[in-house]
């Protein structure tokens, strides 16, 4: 992206706090729904850095754990512990982008500018954030006139203003045409190397690979694998993410 990434990274780097909320631990998490279990004692560690890559089969319970992991549903039983912090100060230091781009019916600008009012941040930091998604030049447009891809720049954009730690992925480039999807990951990726750590859902497996440091391979709520990701895509473990990826998993 342009060359205005630099102040953004600066601040995003300044405004990270003390008391960090990696490494997770995630202990026997189960979610059912009635007598259905959607998730079933799901049982992880994740590092202070990194991508972690989000797969499995339709239905495996991937935008679940997001949203488990995020705070926006509590689960059956088990726990979600970051760094020991405070479950209920958790969600604010963390941002999730949904596959479809969540944007106020306002001005490109005035998405931006309402994150940072009500989250108390720096109002003069959203040319820069524009800049950084390379939507300097749609400020004054109304947002619902974006193209899809840029949509997804300006959610991501929303996302990246609030300063998160963990910026959790949800699909965020299924839709979208290559070069869009490649401008979605040079993002995500100059925030990985910042610093923030990433949770990204993806069926998409060259994305996959470009990406990630880890894979977790859900299947049927449960964890099939998880692994590096060059021992992932070199020999996966397990038969159902073989399955996944010679295309012959249906779920
Ligand atoms: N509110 C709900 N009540 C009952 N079942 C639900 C509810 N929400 C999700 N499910 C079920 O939980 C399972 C996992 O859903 P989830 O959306 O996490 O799957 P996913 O892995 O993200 O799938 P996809 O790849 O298709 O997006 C699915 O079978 C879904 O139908």
């Amino acid at each position: 992206m342009s060359d205005t990434a630099l102040p953004l990274a600066t601040k995003l780097k300044d405004a990270v706090p003390a008391a960090p909320l990696m490494p997770l631990s995630v202990r026997d998490l189960t979610l059912r729904f009635g007598e259905t279990t959607v998730l079933d004692g799901l049982n992880f560690d994740l590092g202070s850095a990194g991508c972690t890559m989000i797969m499995g089969p339709n239905g495996s319970g991937k935008s679940l754990l997001l949203k488990l992991l995020h705070g926006l549903m509590a689960p059956t039983s088990g726990h979600i512990d970051w760094g020991g912090q405070d479950p209920q100060a958790v969600t604010k230091r963390q941002a999730l982008v949904f596959q479809k781009p969540v944007l106020l019916r306002r001005s490109v600008a005035a998405n931006i500018d309402f994150v940072l009012k009500t989250r108390g941040k720096d109002r003069g930091r959203r040319d820069a954030l524009l800049d950084h998604v390379g939507l300097a030049h749609k400020a004054d447009q109304p947002a619902r006139l974006l193209s899809g891809g840029e949509a997804q720049r300006l959610a991501l954009a929303r996302a990246l203003a609030t300063d998160p730690e963990v910026l959790f992925l949800d699909e965020p480039t299924a839709s979208l045409d290559p070069a869009s999807v490649l401008a979605i990951e040079t993002i995500v990726r100059d925030a990985r190397n910042r610093g923030m750590r990433i949770c990204f859902v993806t069926h998409d497996m060259g994305q996959a690979r470009r990406m990630a440091d880890d894979v977790l391979f859900l299947h049927g709520g449960r964890i099939a694998e998880h692994t590096a990701a060059r021992d992932f895509f070199c020999e996966p473990q397990s038969a159902s993410a073989q399955n996944y990826m010679d295309g012959r998993l249906v779920v």
